[in-house]
């Protein structure tokens, strides 16, 4: 099985399938460090990044926007004094997609 982190994204159109419940129980399994959390009715990867002050987690900010927009699939960021709060889902089918997996998976390869 290829690592997540080396996949690619691929065009996510409105008509592309959420991941299934057997999927999202797999898929989850390969990214520990992340949790699902449901907003508005929409499925969504998040985890909280810990860092020493506020440039470090500015520093990781700024790599993540970099990589969003080289995948040109873009998350949900709160960067705050000490953390980075990111969040993966796809805006286009309101929901979780293989692609929001591979993007945590390369997220935490930020930190490499
Ligand atoms: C207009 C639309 O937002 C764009 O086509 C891209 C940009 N980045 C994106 N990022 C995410 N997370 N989901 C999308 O559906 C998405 N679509």
């Amino acid at each position: 099985m290829t690592e997540l982190a080396q996949m690619k994204c691929e065009a996510c159109q409105a008509d592309a399938p959420k991941v299934t419940d057997a999927e999202l129980a797999e898929l989850i399994r390969m990214i520990p460090d992340w949790g699902v959390e449901v907003r508005d009715g929409i499925m969504q990867l998040e985890r909280v990044y810990k860092f020493k002050n506020f440039k470090l987690a500015m520093d990781f900010t700024n790599k993540l926007a970099d990589l969003a927009e080289e995948e040109f699939h873009h998350p949900g960021i709160l960067t705050e004094w000490g953390k980075v709060t990111v969040t993966w889902w796809s805006h286009s089918i309101k929901g979780l997609h293989r692609n929001d997996f591979i993007m945590a998976a390369k997220t935490d390869q930020l930190l490499d």
